[in-house]
């Protein structure tokens, strides 16, 4: 997928992932209320977009049901218009593999393997590219990075920081339509922080599909889209455009008055 390509289909309102009326409950004591209360939400190709929302207002479960980690007992995701529910596990997982990258809170990479080899593994491991295609992306993503030291030691042997970087090259050595980020910068410091979403910002602006769960104000200033969760349900959709780090103050007071009407 080029970046033009995307452009093209963010003007056209391409929506890669669709959720309708989606019910999620974890089961429980008789009569417990549903995390997702019937979320019908879409995310289109090229949009930065962020969940914000109270505490357990459900964002995770949401996030994790759009890319079919999680299953849900009503309504209906679906994936460039096939829903979920028509993939055998099989399937799904070849999706998973080909389409999703994922960026958690914490770096889960692979203890024993360096940052460069848990990047590589992916894209060998991806059936998007060759073995040759696979070395070229990590070798480029480590230096886009500025990883290129750290890539050499094991995770324990680096930053916090760089292995988040590294965790973000693993999601993107695959060329995926869409970036699943759970709170990506939850464990970092602010510079690490700042310096990830300039990451995921300038992927975003190379025409990558990112989806992200914050709390972060700072983080939400990146997104192009904001869907609001409370309860389960979705309260408000803004969209803000492309981040401009020159117009940021007012960008920030924006949303900051946008969550406030949401009763954030
Ligand atoms: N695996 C699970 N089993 C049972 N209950 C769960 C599970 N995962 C989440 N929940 C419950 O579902 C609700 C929504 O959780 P979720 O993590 O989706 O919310 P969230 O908005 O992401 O919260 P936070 O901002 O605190 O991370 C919470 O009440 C939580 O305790």
């Amino acid at each position: 997928m080029t970046s033009e390509d995307n452009a093209a289909k963010r003007r056209s309102g391409h929506v890669v992932i669709s959720a309708e009326n989606v019910r999620k409950s974890y089961g429980g004591a008789a009569g417990s209320s549903d995390v997702l209360d019937g979320v019908s939400v879409d995310v289109f190709a090229g949009d930065f977009t962020v969940i914000m929302g109270p505490s357990g207002a459900g964002k995770t479960t949401l996030l994790n049901c759009l890319s079919g980690l999680e299953s849900i007992d009503a309504g209906e995701v679906a994936y460039e218009g096939t829903s979920f529910a028509r993939l055998s596990d099989r399937q799904m997982s070849d999706v998973r593999a080909a389409s999703f990258g994922f960026v958690f809170q914490s770096p889960r990479l692979v203890s024993n393997l360096t940052l460069y080899e848990n990047i590589l593994v992916a894209g060998l491991l991806s059936p998007n590219l060759t073995d040759r295609q696979a070395r070229d992306k990590a070798d480029a993503l480590v230096r886009a990075l500025g990883i290129e030291s750290a890539a050499r030691h094991l995770p324990n042997q680096v930053s916090g920081g760089e292995a988040q970087r590294a965790a973000v090259a693993r999601a993107l050595v695959c060329e995926p339509s869409i970036v699943f980020a759970d709170e990506p910068t939850g464990a970092l410091n602010q510079a690490n922080s700042e310096e990830l979403l300039d990451i995921l910002c300038e992927s975003n602006a190379a025409g990558q599909t990112i989806l992200m769960v914050t709390h972060d104000v700072k983080a939400a200033l990146r997104a192009t889209r904001i869907v609001y969760l409370r309860d389960g349900s979705v309260e408000g959709e803004l969209d803000i455009g492309t981040y401009d780090k020159a117009a940021s103050a007012a960008r920030e007071r924006e949303i900051v008055g946008w969550l406030a009407d949401q009763g954030w």
